[in-house]
């Protein structure tokens, strides 16, 4: 269990991406956008959206199984961005920064952008917008649901 919980909405994540959308039209023109799926497929859709990019890529790494970190593995790498130059790398957040170590091998001229970061992945990001701390866990509408939670007085 994470020592905190930073929990996001759909209006959120949707602000945040276009908030990251914006840094990076001055970044642009991208050939393409490559999500890092399965956390960078939405942020991917909103920016590519956003920079009016048409072309969208997908990159695959397994690290996480919920919150127990693992050895990365490549399930998929994109077939059309070469080197990764003139592309736009997307993923929803850097932890650790395992995945985007990854990413940069296999795609070296690439500008990879988070919505999220943590400090200990930061220097592998080019342009993100929030940064949380290294303990906090930060859930994702797509994991979550609201529910009834008790009153402050009977915590
Ligand atoms: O910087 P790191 O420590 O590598 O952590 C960040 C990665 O972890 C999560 O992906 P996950 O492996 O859980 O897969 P998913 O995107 O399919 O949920 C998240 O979406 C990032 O891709
Ligand atoms: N959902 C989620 N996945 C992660 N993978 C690595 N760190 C995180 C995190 O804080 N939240
Ligand atoms: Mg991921």
């Amino acid at each position: 269990m994470a020592a905190k919980y930073f929990t996001v909405t759909w209006d959120q994540l949707h602000r945040d991406a276009r908030a990251l959308a914006w840094r990076l039209l001055e970044r642009g023109p991208f050939t393409g956008v490559v999500a890092i799926t399965r956390g960078g497929l939405i942020p991917a859709a909103v920016i590519a959206r956003e920079l009016e990019c048409r072309v969208v890529e997908t990159i695959s790494i397994v690290t996480y199984d919920e919150e127990e970190r693992g050895a990365p593995k490549v399930v998929k790498t994109p077939v059309a961005a070469g080197d990764g130059k003139g592309w736009l790398v997307i993923d929803d957040l850097v932890d650790t920064g395992t995945t985007l170590r990854v990413v940069r091998a296999l795609l070296p001229g690439a500008h990879v952008a988070t919505v999220y970061a943590k400090p200990a992945g930061k220097p592998l990001v080019d342009t993100f917008i929030t940064e949380v701390s290294q303990e906090t866990w930060i859930l994702f509408p797509w994991d979550t649901e609201p529910q009834f939670i008790a009153p402050i007085a009977r915590l």
